[in-house]
């Protein structure tokens, strides 16, 4: 069974050559694309491009549930979702990579749970990401003498407009980098006792710095740094243990009324 899954962002398509590629229909519709099946050195791996095979899903329109359902489905345990996101500091440089290790949800419109009743859960998120994999790819980066960032907290917005300068300047003074993508994949994938890591490259400076971002902008940036998040999968994706010792899946042993 495949056990760890990637879903890749903007400008992120493909991180092997699939050995397998299913079509998996779920209660919630279809994925964004079938999920390719293959291996990052000799590790099956699975993988789902976030906004579909050439881009044709808006942040807001992304099949969330679909996707983190398909996953779970094939055996999936732990989720690497890998983003690309503008920058709220001046030390959050564009190249630079985050480890995420807190959101802020500035999202409105999207489907947050797989609990719409008559079964009701209340997922913790306190501490919302995997702690093994997160110090499995922080050190991985370092190793790799990538520009890396231990920690950071990612504010989602709804998009898929960028944010005004007055939002920028809000959202500076609470959060370090920005993106349209993180809310509800995390949600979803905790709520099925899955482990959730977020690997974001920093794009742009968003639009508190003098020039505003552009999308031509990220996905620029983001091809130029593709190679980082690539050889940092292939170095660290081996290093993440099979079994679990997180404690990511213990919040369902407390989530439903
Ligand atoms: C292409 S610009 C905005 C777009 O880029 C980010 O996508 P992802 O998080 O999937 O890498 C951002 O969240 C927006 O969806
Ligand atoms: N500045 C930004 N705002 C929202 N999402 C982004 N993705 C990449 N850069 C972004």
């Amino acid at each position: 069974m495949v056990k760890i899954g990637i879903i890749g962002g903007s400008g992120v398509y493909g991180v092997f050559e699939p050995k397998e590629t299913v079509k998996v229909h779920t209660p919630y519709g279809r994925p964004s694309a079938p999920v390719e099946i293959g291996e990052i050195e000799g590790v099956e791996v699975a993988f789902i491009p976030r906004h579909g095979k050439n881009h044709e899903f808006p942040p807001h329109e992304v099949p969330y549930r679909a996707n983190i359902w398909a996953l779970h489905e094939l055996g999936v345990e732990r989720v690497i979702g890998v983003t690309a996101v503008g920058s709220l500091r001046e030390e959050y440089k564009p190249g630079d990579i985050v480890v995420t290790d807190q959101f802020i949800d500035f999202t409105k419109k999207r489907d947050y749970t797989f609990y719409n009743g008559p079964r009701v859960a209340h997922v913790s998120m306190a501490d919302p990401f995997c702690p093994e994999m997160r110090k499995i790819f922080y050190e991985t980066a370092k190793d790799l003498g990538f520009p890396v960032h231990e920690k950071g907290t990612y504010v989602c917005i709804e998009g898929p407009r960028f944010s005004t300068r007055a939002e920028s300047f809000m959202f500076r003074q609470y959060a370090h980098i920005i993106g349209m993508t993180l809310v509800p994949e995390i949600n979803l994938a905790r709520e099925l006792g899955m482990c959730y890591a977020n690997i974001a490259t920093v794009t742009d400076y968003d639009v508190w710095a003098d020039k505003p971002v552009d999308a031509q902008e990220v996905l620029k940036v983001m091809a130029e740094n593709n190679y980082k998040v690539q050889e940092l999968l292939k170095k660290a994706i081996p290093l993440i243990p099979e079994e679990r010792k997180c404690g990511c899946a213990d919040v369902l042993k407390s989530m439903f009324v």
